[in-house]
C-alpha cells in the first residue's frame, strides 16, 4: 500500500501513521483547519507560577497567598501552574519518557489497543474513527483511573496495561498507576485551595471528588511538514473538572486569555493546572473553564500527559448555595451525562457546557411534554 492510499475515503478508517504521513509533501485535507482557527505567532501567557511548598507544610499565610493567586487566575482564564507540587520528579519524567516507547511501537500493535466504540479507553490516531474533518495532529492513549484502595479493587491502571498489552507492559502499568495516584493526591490538594479561594468550607470539594472516576490521557504530537495548517488539539475547554498537565520541553500549549491566544512556554518541573467545564458549573460560572489548544511544529515530536479529575459519575453537579449569588447558571447534571454528551453527541469545543445545558434542558422539556 503506497502512502497516498493511507488515507482511505472518509467512510473508511483513516490510519494516522506518522511514519508515513511525514513522508507526504502535502497535508491531506482532513487535517487542515479553517484559516480563522490556525495557529499564529503570539505572546507568552503571564500566568502565576504558584509554589505549593507552604501549603503542604501547613503555613497559613502562604496557603492564603496561593489561594488568592488561584482565585485571580481562575476568575480570569482558569489557568495556572504549580511548583513544589509534591509529585515525584523522577516518576514524572519516567511517565513522560514512556510515551516515546509506547508511541514508537508498530502501528499494528497500537491499533490492537484501539479505543473501543462507546468507551473512552484505548489508542486513537487523530480520532480518525470519530471525526472526518479538522482531525487533530496527534495520537492518544486514554485509560481510566480510580482509587483502588477505596474501592478495594485491583490497581486499575496496572490492570489496564497488563490486560491490554500483556505482561511486557507491566512496568508501564506500574509507573502510570503510581503517576495517577500522585495526580489524584495533587488534584484533591488543589480542591482544598479552590474551596479556600471560593470561600466555601475547606474540605467541601475534596469530599465531592473523594471517589473520583478520572481519566488519564497520553498525547503524542508528531512533527508536521505544514504545521501552520493543522492543530495538535483544537480549541476547547476540558469538559472535566480539573486538569493536571505535564508537558515536555518542546512547547505548543496555548491558552486564550485577555481576548487573544497566548503561548505557555514549558517550565521545567512545573505542572499546568486548568479549570474544566464541570468545575466552572460547580462555581456557578465564577471560575472560568480554560479555553486552550495545542499547536505542532516541523521538527520535533511533542508529548503531554493530561490527568482529568472527574467526580463519581452519578454525583449531582450543583454549585453550593454559599457560592450562588443570583440565579443558578447551569442545570443540575451528572458527569456521566456530560461525558456521554461529548462522546456520543458533541465534539468538545469552546462551547461544550453551554451546548450541553441547552441540550439537557431541551431533552428534559421534551420528555415532560411526552409524559
Ligand atoms: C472528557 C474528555 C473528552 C476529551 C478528553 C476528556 C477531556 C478533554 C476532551 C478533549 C481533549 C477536548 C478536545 C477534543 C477531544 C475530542 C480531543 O481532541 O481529544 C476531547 C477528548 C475526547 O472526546 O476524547
Ligand atoms: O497537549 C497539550 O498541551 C494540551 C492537551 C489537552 O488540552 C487535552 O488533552 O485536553
Ligand atoms: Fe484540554
Amino acid at each position: 500500500m503506497d502512502s497516498s492510499s493511507i488515507l482511505l475515503s472518509p467512510q473508511e478508517l483513516i490510519f494516522f501513521d506518522p511514519s508515513i504521513l511525514q513522508t507526504q509533501s502535502k497535508i491531506q485535507k482532513e487535517f487542515i483547519w479553517p484559516q480563522t482557527e490556525r495557529p499564529n505567532s503570539l505572546q507568552d501567557l503571564q500566568a502565576p507560577l504558584i509554589d505549593l511548598q507552604g501549603f503542604f507544610s501547613g503555613h497559613h499565610d502562604s496557603t492564603y497567598t496561593a489561594a488568592k493567586l488561584i482565585d485571580t487566575a481562575c476568575r480570569s482564564h482558569g489557568f495556572f501552574q504549580v511548583i513544589n507540587h509534591g509529585v515525584d520528579l523522577s516518576l514524572s519524567h519516567q511517565a513522560l519518557n514512556f510515551l516515546d516507547d509506547f508511541f514508537s511501537l508498530p502501528l499494528s500493535l497500537k491499533l490492537h489497543a484501539s479505543r473501543k466504540p462507546g468507551t473512552m479507553w484505548g489508542y486513537s490516531g487523530a480520532h480518525a474513527d470519530r471525526f472526518s474533518s479538522k482531525l487533530p495532529w496527534k495520537e492518544t492513549l486514554s485509560f481510566p483511573y480510580h482509587n483502588s484502595t477505596i474501592s478495594n479493587s485491583n490497581p486499575v491502571v496496572l490492570d489496564y496495561f497488563t490486560s491490554n498489552f500483556g505482561n511486557d507492559f507491566k512496568q508501564f502499568g506500574l509507573v502510570y498507576q503510581k503517576y495517577c495516584e500522585e495526580m489524584e493526591k495533587l488534584a484533591l490538594a488543589i480542591m482544598e485551595l479552590l474551596a479556600i479561594s471560593l470561600g466555601v468550607e475547606r474540605m467541601y470539594f475534596r469530599d465531592f471528588f473523594k471517589n473520583s472516576d478520572s481519566i488519564m490521557r497520553c498525547n503524542y504530537y508528531p512533527p508536521c511538514q505544514e504545521p501552520e495548517l493543522v492543530l495538535g488539539t483544537g480549541p476547547h475547554c476540558d469538559p472535566t473538572s480539573l486538569t493536571i498537565l505535564q508537558q515536555d520541553h518542546v512547547g505548543g500549549l496555548q491558552v486564550f486569555a485577555n481576548d487573544q491566544w497566548k503561548a505557555v512556554p514549558p517550565v521545567p518541573d512545573a505542572l499546568v493546572i486548568n479549570i474544566g467545564d464541570t468545575f466552572m458549573a460547580l462555581s456557578n460560572g465564577k471560575y472560568k473553564s480554560c479555553l486552550h489548544r495545542a499547536v505542532v511544529n516541523r521538527h520535533w515530536a511533542r508529548k503531554s500527559l493530561a490527568y482529568f479529575l472527574c467526580p463519581q459519575e452519578d454525583k449531582v453537579v450543583r454549585a453550593p448555595s454559599v457560592i450562588v449569588e443570583g440565579p443558578r447558571k447551569y442545570p443540575d447534571f451528572s458527569w456521566a451525562e456530560l461525558r456521554e454528551f461529548t462522546q456520543k453527541h458533541y465534539r468538545a469545543d469552546m462551547n461544550t457546557l453551554q451546548s450541553f445545558s441547552q441540550w439537557l434542558l431541551s431533552s428534559s422539556s421534551s420528555s415532560l411534554e411526552h409524559s
